[in-house]
């Protein structure tokens, strides 16, 4: 017991200057449901969860109680001080060889630039973690991790009692029977400002026609009110069977979850190789197998969303060119499918040195033109000026990367922020010169869709 710590204690002088240490260790877990761990955190860890599992379903995380907090309000700098901050924290991992690899988990919001007094006042520009407890789903293998960090002695003690909590925390998820959980009742759905939306987008098409920009993301957002508190392992629960085939994420902060089931990949890196996808353009699916080919095929045709498509794949393969090489590039979109929308889908890949760093690939491409528009900075400036709202951490980038530089972030749309009784949720589209208020109106419902029938919200068709 204890081997590794003792170790590191003879190690000390070596291993480091400065007195920081991050240990980790991990155990196999054996079968556990990820959101019946989740679950257990109820005991002590409310406020300090976070729940990511990948489209493929090859990984999934969970993470209860906070090793560390790494945060930043800074706007432009953000992504390169988490990067710097896990950088250090990264130097001062002590593993053994059988352990995984620690994961910092978090988001950054859309734009710092658009603060203001709405619901996302308790998030930052950027907020990670690294978790005290990390349950990981690898390929089938589930094991689960202490990790801990630490800037003075008494690590032993420290660590003992951690594993005597991470044991705690495995029966009671073994333990206590997951229930079903049963769909929120919402008592109201209010559409915020409407007219200001539809105005946002009749404006910025028009700004689009005089050639001030080539396209611009406006979105909007509608809020539901239920009869009593959501618990957020219930928003999770559902998220994750309503939109099978996305990313499924929630992270919790102040009393708020935020979480979506996102089919939108921003980066990943696995080992030298990153992965991009090019998700934009969109039309809903038909009523039957023939319906669904024919809406398909006129998505595949259709010229506006193919420009809106295509400015996406252009801005992709503009950073990947500047990061990559060996890079592929389909010629063509291909249609997704998901529950309730097709999109026009193009996968890019390529290779990356070892050592290139996953946060500066997700500032690069942050915002793509499928959440922000073409150029960047003025379709920013149309959005902070006609959305009027702060879109927060929705449409932004969220996700992992662990001590080896491995990781993935999404584009976290069909998103909301979950608070209490009420839930914010957010959709938006790609505005280009071809658009028509009613249309982008009628889309962003569709997008609404997941989240929406997730919380016990009642679609039409
Ligand atoms: C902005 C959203 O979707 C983006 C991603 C895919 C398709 C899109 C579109 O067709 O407009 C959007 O660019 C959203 O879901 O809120
Ligand atoms: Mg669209």
């Amino acid at each position: 017991m204890n081997r590794k710590l003792t170790a590191s204690h003879d190690n000390q002088v070596e291993i480091n200057k400065s007195d920081l240490r991050f240990f980790t260790e991990t155990i196999d877990a054996g079968r556990i449901s990820p959101l019946a761990f989740f679950e257990a955190g109820n005991s002590c860890y409310i406020d300090e969860r976070f729940y990511w599992q990948n489209a493929d379903k090859t990984l999934t995380l969970v993470g209860l109680g906070h090793a560390t907090i790494l945060e930043s309000e800074s706007g432009k700098e953000r992504f390169e001080h988490i990067s710097k901050e896990w950088d250090i924290l990264r130097a001062a991992l002590i593993k053994e060889e059988k352990d995984m690899e620690p994961v910092l988990f978090g988001g950054f919001s859309f734009d710092p630039q658009s603060r203001k007094d709405s619901e996302w006042d308790a998030f930052p520009s950027a907020h990670f973690v690294v978790p005290s407890f990390q349950l990981t789903i690898k390929n089938g293998n589930t094991t689960i991790a202490i990790n801990l960090i630490t800037k003075n002695g008494g690590a032993v003690d420290e660590f003992e009692k951690l594993r005597e909590e991470r044991d705690r925390l495995i029966h009671i998820a073994q333990v206590d029977e997951f229930e079903l959980l049963a769909k929120p009742e919402v008592v109201s759905i209010e559409e915020r400002k409407k007219e200001q939306y539809l105005d946002a987008v009749q404006h910025v098409t028009e700004k689009i026609k005089d050639g001030d920009a080539k396209k611009v993301v406006i979105a909007r957002s509608i809020k539901l009110n239920f009869e009593e508190e959501v618990p957020t392992v219930t928003a999770l629960h559902h998220i994750s069977n309503e939109q099978q085939e996305s990313y499924h994420f929630g992270l919790e902060k102040n009393g708020q979850l935020f979480f979506g089931a996102t089919p939108e990949r921003l980066i990943e890196i696995s080992n030298g190789r990153a992965y991009s996808s090019c998700v934009a353009g969109s039309i809903k699916r038909g009523k039957s197998a023939m319906d669904d080919r024919k809406l398909g095929k006129e998505l595949m045709d259709d010229r506006k969303n193919r420009e809106e498509h295509q400015y996406v794949v252009n801005m992709i393969s503009q950073v990947f060119s500047k990061f990559c090489t060996d890079i592929s590039i389909p010629k063509k979109p291909k249609l997704m499918k998901i529950r309730d929308i097709q999109h026009l889908f193009t996968p890019l890949e390529g290779n990356v040195e070892q050592k290139t760093d996953i946060f500066s690939l997700v500032e690069a491409l942050h915002p793509t033109p499928a959440l922000g528009g073409v150029p960047t900075d003025v379709s920013m400036d149309m959005i902070r000026e006609q959305e009027q709202m702060d879109r927060g951490y929705y449409a932004a980038p969220i996700g992992w990367t662990d001590t080896a530089g491995n990781g993935e972030f999404a584009v976290a749309i069909r998103s909301a922020l979950l608070k209490g009784s009420h839930a914010y949720l957010y959709a938006g589209g790609g505005i280009v010169a071809d658009s028509e208020p009613e249309k982008e109106y009628d889309e962003t419902w569709v997008k609404f869709r997941p989240v929406m029938r997730a919380l016990g919200g009642k679609m039409n068709g």
